[in-house]
């Protein structure tokens, strides 16, 4: 490997390597990866302003010209063309004539993801968090992000309706994709009664109804989040799973996108307190984006790894990580479920022992 590097390192052999027809192709895509992360931040604000300006759903199913999209937003012609160029050459959008354009095929997926323009918006305060990645790696800043997710803080004091909605509605729009796919990896028969913990407005219990008719549906959560749910078909539990004991009387509980906020001590405790309010033989469902471990992936451990820095708390943990905790806090048959787009979530369940430990 000291080797390989070495030769890649060398100006001389990348000049050979992209020249010659052997090593062409991957020269040639190394090198537009290696572009690609060094400008990545200028296309990640380019689909910001698409966003920001409401671009994708101005021109919508139809097209439009550069003239009209400059009015609209009150951005000069020259700039805007220069946007729509720019969107146009990461397919965000793609010309229809001179000066007009159309969605592009990722133009058009992003308007069909639920909530991905609202995450997207509330991008610009993350960009601002790692605007000096050190400083932020040394603890010298004051990340916005920290503030904007009071609850990660046990701050149940929390009682400002427009803080716990605005939050909230972020979680609840960005779980359809999240409850897609722990859905399709898991079996729930057999299941009589779900606890979802920290389960928020009950976006995911929604989806559980839809997939699995015959459970019945619980919810815990600190009492100015569910203070917003108004399912009846939902039994809601408020409390804080740092202070008071979980509800008991059910076979299976979930916990979606609820550990990584959390440092291993809390994590500790909650799995503890799991494994204690279920009964031998109930189960456990883990659902969030998960690290790589011996294989890095860029949404757990890129993203989620800068993202729960920001929010000062937490960490995103690998499916082997994940296990270790759940077999320290006494559970068993573990299983690591595969998801069709892992960057959205990663599923593990395992059970209390039938007898138990
Ligand atoms: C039909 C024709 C003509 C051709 C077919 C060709 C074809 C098959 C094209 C494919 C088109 C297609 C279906 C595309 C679909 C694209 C999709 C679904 C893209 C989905 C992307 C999802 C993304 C990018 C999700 C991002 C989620 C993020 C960034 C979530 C962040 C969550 C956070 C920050 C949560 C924070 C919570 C906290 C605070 C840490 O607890
Ligand atoms: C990242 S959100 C996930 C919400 C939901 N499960 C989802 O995936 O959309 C984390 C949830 O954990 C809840 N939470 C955080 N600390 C808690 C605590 N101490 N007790 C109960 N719930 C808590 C939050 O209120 C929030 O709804």
């Amino acid at each position: 490997m000291r080797w390989r590097n070495r030769t890649i390192a060398s100006a001389d052999f990348q000049s050979w390597a992209i020249s010659n027809p052997l090593t062409r192709r991957i020269a040639r895509r190394d090198a537009a990866r290696v572009y690609d992360l060094v400008s990545g931040f200028v296309y990640s604000q380019t689909l910001l302003a698409c966003v920001q300006l409401d671009l994708f759903s101005r021109i919508g199913e139809g097209t439009a010209e550069i003239g009209q999209l400059a009015r609209s937003t009150d951005i000069p012609p020259e700039r805007m063309e220069r946007l729509c160029q720019a969107a146009a050459a990461l397919d965000l959008l793609e010309r229809a004539g001179t000066r007009r354009y159309r969605l592009g095929r990722l133009g058009a997926a992003i308007c069909g993801v639920p909530g991905l323009d609202d995450m997207i918006r509330h991008h610009a305060m993350f960009y601002r968090d790692i605007a000096d990645p050190v400083a932020l790696m040394r603890g010298e800043t004051a990340p916005e992000l920290a503030q904007f997710w009071p609850y990660v803080f046990g701050q149940s004091g929390v009682t400002d309706q427009s803080v716990a909605q605005t939050y909230s509605g972020l979680m609840t729009s960005s779980q359809t994709l999240v409850s897609e796919e722990t859905l399709r990896a898991i079996d729930l028969s057999g299941v009589q009664r779900l606890l979802d913990v920290g389960g928020g407005t009950g976006a995911f219990l929604k989806a559980v109804g839809q997939s699995w008719p015959g459970v019945e549906r619980h919810l815990f959560d600190l009492p100015h989040v569910v203070a917003t749910v108004g399912d009846p078909d939902l039994t809601v539990h408020s409390g804080s799973f740092r202070d008071d004991p979980l509800p008991r009387g059910h076979d299976a509980c979930s916990l979606i996108r609820v550990l990584y906020d959390h440092d291993d001590d809390t994590v500790r405790a909650l799995l503890a307190q799991c494994h204690d309010a279920l009964p031998p033989g109930g189960r456990i469902l883990v659902s969030e984006p998960m690290a790589g471990g011996e294989h890095p992936n860029k949404a757990g451990d890129a993203y989620f790894g800068f993202y729960t820095l920001a929010m000062t708390t937490g960490r995103p943990r690998s499916a082997a990580r994940h296990s270790e905790l759940l077999a320290e806090a006494g559970f068993a048959s573990i299983e690591i479920l595969r998801t069709a787009r892992p960057f959205i979530t990663g599923v593990i369940t395992a059970r209390r022992p039938k007898a138990s430990i």
